[in-house]
């Protein structure tokens, strides 16, 4: 039956994209234009983050397996069917009244319907314990409206607009009844129409399968589809996160689960592979012949504040480098795709995935931050943290040494930095060349022949650019050489505010499109990666080195970086483009 699916897939999705965009007004749509293959997504898209499509899609009748809770069984669009040709999408936040669902969901949500993208007949729904009236959802929503959007034309209109379409259901999290009041609520709004459902937990991890459970039992679409966005952690380590799995399939199928990975849904990572496959310029270069190390970089100017209870059980490698740096490294070493399927894209991450080396003890420094006395004022240590227990010695900074034993990479060291109440914010890709061959130019460069070599920066952000060093003659009569950036600042290039990463991500979710979301197997084989070290790190008790809040991390992380014959690109990077 796959078999039979994929060929159909193949042979009539060109024809249909082709006859499909032909019902569109492709006027609308100012920037890209993007054909889906997928299964259920053979329709055409025009997602450029523009108007959203008043026209219908075409119905592809796709048979799929009968599970508890099915996966449109049916074009994931409107349709023209007996329901008067529309459909309907509700997304249901559940954990509403929490922290990241104030401050990245509803306002991702709103910027969508600010921008069109969302379809004519959406509710949002808000679903937690507390108790709230629509009233109060609304005000508590209404607080965050105004930050990123507030400057814009008809902003007040747009966010009352935005205000009446959102309601609020409480209930608890492990009561099927609950759930089957908040069934009944999703159904009258959506009346006859085609219903399509989109649950976001943004719950604790230890809740996430009771709420698939009395989600499917009881608020499962009967006629469109249904689909569970899950935050992370997705786990502790592999037993956790298999187990984790395995609960959610029991309730749901894996093309229900949408992993988040916030990260995938940054401008900069998400241009990664444009950057790399459509410009034959990098694409040669990128292989260990030509790259000396690559290094990934998160630090934060700020602690755990607010979050020490959750990150404490956590610690800087899951809640940083487990999902958010190796998903960039994947994507930065993966083989070409077939194509930008999401089944495609994915295999290749997950292929250079299970080409890696599992970390050990040896290849890691893990640092923890300590109080600091800075111009009058005391920044907390840690442990100050009341959340955080006194003699913690979870690690809020961490720097790794990676090899991905493929033909593309073997021996280069890819190294991870990540850390809290660091000296900076940013997150970037530096990737180091090799030095030119020969000594043409030594004598101009002194000794300091490192400092001579290529160096490509991808900042994911703050100010999002892409710079290339490079090396030029001064200008005169002499020869004196000179390293200069051949700079994408994007704030120069483009007038268009950049859209957070929540939102691309629940468009993606809301169109059905995987690509950005995380499968089983890629995260069996990122925790395999990491599950040894941090049983090690347990077991032996390994004390963190400490390092003053505001500064750049524990000392060992330069030895670690040195022992593999890499300085790091981000040493006295004060200045935007260094
Ligand atoms: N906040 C952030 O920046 C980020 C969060 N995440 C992940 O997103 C998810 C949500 O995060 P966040 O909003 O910060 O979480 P919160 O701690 O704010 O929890 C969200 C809601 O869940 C309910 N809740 C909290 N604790 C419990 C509990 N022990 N048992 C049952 N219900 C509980 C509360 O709602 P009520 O009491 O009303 O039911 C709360 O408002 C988590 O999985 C987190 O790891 C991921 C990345 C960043
Ligand atoms: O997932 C997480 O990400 C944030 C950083 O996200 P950003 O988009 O603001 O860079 C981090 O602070 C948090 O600890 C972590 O759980």
């Amino acid at each position: 039956m796959a078999m039979a699916g994929a060929l159909a897939r193949s042979s009539i999705n060109g024809a249909l994209c082709a006859a499909h965009l032909a019902q569109y007004d492709v006027r609308m749509c100012s920037d890209s234009l993007r054909c889906s293959t997928k299964l259920f997504q053979l329709p055409c898209l025009l997602s450029s983050r523009c108007k959203w499509l008043t026209r219908q899609r075409i119905p592809i009748i796709v048979s799929a397996e009968n599970t508890m809770v099915s996966e449109q069984k049916i074009g994931d669009g409107a349709l023209e069917n007996d329901s008067g040709g529309e459909s309907t999408v509700t997304i249901t936040v559940v954990g509403a009244s929490g922290d990241l669902a104030k401050k990245k969901i509803f306002p991702a949500l709103f910027a969508l319907f600010y921008e069109g993208c969302l379809p004519k007949h959406f509710t949002v729904y808000g679903y937690a314990r507390s108790k709230m009236t629509n009233e109060e959802l609304r005000t508590m929503i209404s607080r965050t409206l105004t930050c990123r959007i507030d400057q814009r034309e008809n902003c007040g209109d747009k966010i009352e607009k935005f205000l009446q379409r959102c309601f609020y259901q409480s209930g608890q999290y492990n009561s099927e009844e609950d759930f089957s009041r908040l069934d009944k609520a999703l159904k009258e709004h959506e009346g006859i129409r085609l219903a399509n459902r989109l649950f976001y937990l943004s719950i604790p991890p230890d809740i996430f399968i009771e709420v698939a459970r009395c989600a499917s039992l009881r608020t499962s679409s009967s006629k469109g589809w249904t689909r569970v966005i899950v935050e992370k952690p997705f786990g502790r380590d592999s037993e956790s996160s298999a187990e984790l799995t395995r609960g959610l399939k029991n309730y749901l199928t894996e093309e229900q689960i949408y992993r988040i990975d916030h990260y995938l849904g940054k401008e900069l990572v998400e241009n990664m592979s444009v950057l790399r496959f459509s410009n034959l310029v990098f694409e040669p270069l990128w292989s260990r012949q030509y790259i000396r190390n690559v290094q990934l970089i998160f630090s934060e100017d700020f602690g755990t504040e607010g979050r020490g209870g959750y990150f404490d059980n956590y610690g800087i490698i899951r809640d940083i480098m487990q999902n958010h740096l190796l998903q960039i490294l994947a994507l930065f070493a993966m083989e070409p795709p077939v194509s930008l399927d999401a089944e495609d894209m994915r295999n290749e991450k997950v292929k250079v995935l299970r080409s890696m080396r599992p970390l050990k003890l040896e290849d890691v420094v893990v640092g923890q931050y300590k109080s600091h006395y800075k111009g009058g004022i005391k920044y907390p240590g840690y442990t100050d943290d009341k959340t955080v227990p006194r003699n913690s010695i979870t690690p809020t900074f961490a720097a790794a040494a990676l090899f991905i034993d493929n033909a593309r990479w073997d021996g280069i060291p890819f190294l991870m930095k990540a850390g809290k109440a660091l000296h900076s914010r940013r997150t970037e890709i530096r990737v180091q060349f090799r030095h030119v061959p020969g000594h043409l130019f030594k004598r101009s460069f002194g000794m300091d022949l490192d400092h001579a070599t290529n160096e490509l920066v991808i900042r994911v952000q703050p100010d999002e650019a892409i710079y290339l060093k490079i090396n030029n003659k001064v200008p005169g009569l002499g020869m004196r050489l000179d390293r200069s950036n051949l700079n994408l600042l994007y704030s120069d290039r483009y007038s268009r505010e950049i859209p957070d990463a929540y939102e691309r991500l629940l468009l993606d979710a809301i169109e059905g499109e995987r690509r950005l979301f995380i499968r089983s197997d890629e995260l069996d084989a990122a925790w395999s990666l990491f599950t040894p070290l941090l049983k090690d790190l347990e077991e032996k008790k390994v004390a963190p080195e400490l390092y003053p809040y505001g500064s750049r991390g524990p000392v060992g992380a330069y030895y670690l970086a040195a022992k593999h014959n890499v300085r790091w690109g981000d040493l006295g990077a004060e200045t935007q483009n260094t």
